[in-house]
């Protein structure tokens, strides 16, 4: 694994290879600790027999006793060196240098710092609401934050990473941080953000790092505009607490992040009247007579169901299990070339099971057709998502690509199996119709991703929250259109969509969403459910 955070799962797995590493070195040190004895040992050996004979070597090698026994000694010596360097300890070395392959690499700690600044900006967190004990930073940590801030062009929480690090400089916390690294990233944040001569005052200290190359900037034309009365560590910490923050805030995504902190839901209680609950047959399946299934209305424009308890605990158990070994940093299509990329846009890992590799993938496909009516041939596999710290997914359509270009494959219906609960925050959101959806655990959200003209419906443009706390595993299962518009009772008889009874209107649409079909008109002219 070279990517952990992007995946709880993964990151479960640190602490193994933790104790794993300790058993390693310890191994290794007792090795080390081995070998430093058996050296000693045949130095004093070794000294041992020069004491006796340095003195006269004539009478050493006259008698041949003495030159036995000399000889001897020497030879024992020369057998422990043997066994010394034969006794292979870079054996144990390659064995600790395989383990430390195991560790995260800086791109992990970035990926974590960038969560942490994602999480900041939706839950609007100040930096001291996230660092007071237990998990209190230090200033080199609070700065590496605040640096990748920056680099994500997050200015705002950037700056407040950076107070934050002046704060507990000043409070007297060792660092290796020096004052002229904060100062020159400050003086960067200020030239991308603010570009307003006003805010260059806080280059001054500067002035006094000579070998920086900040020369270029600072004779650039804002120089002439630099405040005088900026002009030390404390003017900073001034010049940073009278910033205007608001002004730095993102506001393209306020929908998004508004809805994932529980505010901006526009359900009314008019409408909430009429959302009901039932158990339902899938109108006389036989699958669910004895065993209905529980549907509750989540929403009404566009029409989202839940399901509760759709899958059991030990089926979800099932799940986690076959997509554990496959998980690997999920990907969007690029909107330019249309190629899948992994970009910070989908936070998680994710896996394909297919209906094959267990009865119990078989068996969450089947209920999906048993509920919806839907015909499951088409449909993709199973698609397992667990997200990792700060996991998410940015506000996309299903079925089409950032930039409008609809999937050859069109998804008609999207069902998301909750497969966790999540301690704070991952709920699932609609920013267009202010809905937001929570995970729980067991049950399954539906909903139709296209309308009766085929086109995306643009109401379910929706996003998974970024995870604040807890654990978020769901699976995906997305039904294409194509398929659906042979849903009819047998060859003779005339073209007939089965209508099952809560989509009685959506099923409508595939007449219309599969165009390319021969069979279009006859379908058009059956649609007698509507
Ligand atoms: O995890 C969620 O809540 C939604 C996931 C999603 O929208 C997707 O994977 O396409
Ligand atoms: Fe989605």
């Amino acid at each position: 694994i070279d990517e952990f955070y992007s995946s709880t799962d993964h990151m479960t797995q640190l602490i193994d290879i933790k104790s794993d590493l300790t058993h390693s070195l310890q191994f290794y040190i007792s090795s080390l600790e081995n070998q430093i004895d058996l050296t000693r040992r045949a130095l004093q050996d070794l000294d041992s027999i020069s004491d006796d004979t340095s003195k006269d070597p004539e009478i050493l090698i006259s008698n041949p006793l003495t030159a036995y026994k000399f000889v001897r000694q020497l030879r024992n010596v020369g057998t422990a060196i043997e066994k010394i360097t034969k006794k292979n300890i870079s054996k144990d070395l390659d064995i600790l240098m395989s383990k430390t392959q195991l560790l995260p690499n800086e791109n992990n700690l970035d990926g974590i710092a960038l969560a942490i600044v994602r999480l900041q900006e939706l839950y609007r967190l100040e930096p001291k609401d996230m660092t007071e004990t237990p998990s209190a930073l230090n200033p080199d940590e609070c700065f590496h934050i605040a640096m990748i801030a920056h680099q994500n062009q997050q200015f705002h929480c950037a700056i407040l990473w950076i107070q934050e690090t002046m704060r507990k400089l000043h409070d007297g916390a060792e660092a290796v941080l020096t004052e002229q690294k904060v100062l020159t990233l400050l003086t960067s944040i200020q030239f991308q953000v603010l570009n307003q001569p006003s805010a260059l005052g806080v280059t001054q200290p500067l002035l006094h790092y000579d070998h920086l190359n900040w020369k270029p900037i600072l004779q650039s034309a804002y120089t002439n505009s630099l405040i005088e009365n900026i002009k030390n560590w404390d003017g900073m910490q001034h010049f940073l607490t009278a910033f205007d923050m608001s002004s730095l805030h993102r506001t393209w995504q306020n929908g998004y992040e508004a809805l994932c902190r529980g505010q901006g839901i526009k359900m009314t209680p008019a409408r909430q009247k009429n959302l009901v609950c039932r158990y339902t047959t899938g109108q006389g399946n036989p699958q669910l007579i004895y065993a209905p299934a529980k549907e509750e209305e989540e929403w009404d424009e566009p029409l989202i169901l839940r399901y509760h308890d759709f899958i059991s605990l030990s089926e979800i158990e099932v799940i986690k299990r076959l997509s554990r070994p496959k998980l690997s940093r999920a990907k969007v299509s690029d909107p330019v070339t249309g190629k899948l990329m992994s970009t910070t846009l989908r936070v998680s890992k994710s896996a394909w099971l297919s209906k094959d590799e267990s009865p119990v993938v078989g068996r969450v496909s089947q209920r999906i057709a048993d509920i919806t009516g839907l015909d499951m041939d088409t449909a993709e596999d199973l698609q397992v998502a667990n997200y990792g710290i700060g996991g998410q997914y940015e506000p996309h359509y299903d079925s089409m690509v950032a930039n409008g270009v609809p999937f050859t494959e069109r998804r008609i219906a999207t069902v998301l199996v909750y497969m966790s609960d999540v301690e704070v925050g991952g709920s699932t959101v609609f920013p267009d119709i202010g809905a937001a959806l929570q995970p729980k655990i067991g049950s399954a959200v539906i909903w139709f991703n296209l309308l009766k003209s085929g086109e995306e419906d643009t109401r379910t443009l929706h996003a998974a929250c970024p995870v604040f706390v807890g654990t978020k595993w769901v699976a995906n299962k997305w039904i294409c259109c194509r398929g659906q518009e042979f849903r009819r009772r047998d060859k003779t008889v005339r073209r007939r969509i089965i209508c099952k009874p809560w989509f009685v209107v959506e099923i409508c649409i595939w007449y219309s969403v599969c165009q390319n079909n021969e069979e279009e008109t006859a379908l058009e002219t059956s649609v007698s459910c509507i």
